[in-house]
Formats: structure tokens, C-alpha cells, sequence
């Protein structure tokens, strides 16, 4: 029997990846990876920090390159960064590599989990109210035929690490 199994989260910031992604990992015993705390391991500095410092399109590299060289083993939950999918060949090689899950959410809700947390995200850093509202509405139209190539697409609202277990048992 093959009992390997990587589980991708991936999705828009704020839908939760790096919350239930770690509560998944602690519930079927498997390692846990956030990509974007990886790279401010390698780094030595915060993310906002390295898009300061070196810009987007050099973080989208590093963030690739993360992706592919990680030793994540036999298994393992890894929350990926909400821009890591629509880059590259990225959403290709976590398909051929694991399964992914597409933690879907509306732009009003993704705005009122992020209204704290946006500091930490450049991209948002300095958008407010209805402004951040139509950034995220905006983004996400971009980004959503990404995120449908998930191999699983999962209703954010009240989404637990019990009912993904259930999800990935089938
Ligand atoms: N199921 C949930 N319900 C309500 N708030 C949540 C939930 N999951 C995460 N959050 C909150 O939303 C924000 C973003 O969560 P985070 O896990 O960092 O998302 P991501 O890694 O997808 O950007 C955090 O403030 C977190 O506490
Ligand atoms: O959506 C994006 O482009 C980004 C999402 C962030 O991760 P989270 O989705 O965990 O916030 C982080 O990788 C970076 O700030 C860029
Ligand atoms: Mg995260």
C-alpha cells in the first residue's frame, strides 16, 4: 500500500492556510510546512521585509523555488502563499506531486479576516474598508482559474481540520 500523501492548501490570503493548515498536520500526524515561514527561515527576514527589500518578482522565484527543493517526505500538510499557485508552473507541479485544496472564500469575508493581519501583507498593507473590499475582488477574479485547478475545492465558511480529514478519506 502507498501511504504518501501531500496536502497542498492553497487559496487567497486570509482564507485560513496557514491556521488550518496546521491544525490538519497536528490531527493526522504529518510535519507541517508554511511555505512563506520557510522562506523567512532562509531569508533571515520577513516576507514584507524581502518584497522591500528585493520586490515581487523575486520573491515569486524564491517562493518557487521553495516549493520544488523542500525535502517534505512520505507526508505532510504544506500551506502555501495565496500568490504561489497563479506562478510559473506551480499549480502543474502540486498537482503532480500531492493533492490540492482550494479553501474558497468571498472577498467581503477575506477583507474582514485581514483587516488585522494586513500589515504582514505587502500587498495589502495599505489598502482599508471598502478599498481593500475591491483590491481583493479584484485580485481574486484574477487569480480564481488558478485556484480551480485544484484537485479539491473547499467552502471556507466554517471549514475545520476534521471536516478536510473527512474530504481527503473521500
Ligand atoms: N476558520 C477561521 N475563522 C475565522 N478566522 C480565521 C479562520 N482561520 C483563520 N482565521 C483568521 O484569519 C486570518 C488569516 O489566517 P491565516 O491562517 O494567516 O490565512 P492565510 O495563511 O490563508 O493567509 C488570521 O487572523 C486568522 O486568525
Ligand atoms: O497572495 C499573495 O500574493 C501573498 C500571500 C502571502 O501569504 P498568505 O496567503 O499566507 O497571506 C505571502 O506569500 C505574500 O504576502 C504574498
Ligand atoms: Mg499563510
Amino acid at each position: 500500500m502507498n501511504n504518501s500523501q501531500i496536502v497542498f492548501l492553497i487559496g487567497f490570503m486570509g482564507c485560513g492556510k496557514t491556521t488550518l493548515g496546521r491544525k490538519l498536520a497536528s490531527r493526522l500526524g504529518y510535519p507541517f510546512f508554511d511555505l512563506d515561514h520557510l522562506l523567512e527561515e532562509q531569508a533571515g527576514m520577513s516576507v514584507t521585509e524581502y518584497f522591500s527589500s528585493f520586490g515581487e518578482t523575486a520573491f515569486r522565484l524564491a517562493e518557487a523555488e521553495i516549493l520544488k527543493q523542500t525535502a517534505y517526505g512520505e507526508t505532510a500538510v504544506v500551506s502555501t502563499g495565496g500568490g504561489l499557485p497563479c506562478h510559473f508552473d506551480n499549480m502543474d507541479w502540486m498537482n503532480a506531486h500531492g493533492k490540492t485544496i482550494y479553501i474558497q472564500l468571498s472577498p467581503k469575508t477575506l477583507a474582514s479576516r485581514l483587516e488585522h493581519g494586513k500589515e504582514h501583507r505587502p500587498l495589502l498593507r495599505d489598502k482599508h474598508g471598502d478599498e481593500l473590499v475591491t483590491f481583493i475582488a479584484e485580485k481574486l477574479a484574477e487569480r480564481e482559474s488558478f485556484y480551480q485547478l485544484a484537485q479539491i475545492i473547499a467552502d471556507g465558511i466554517s471549514l475545520t481540520a476534521e471536516r478536510v480529514e473527512e474530504i481527503l478519506k473521500g
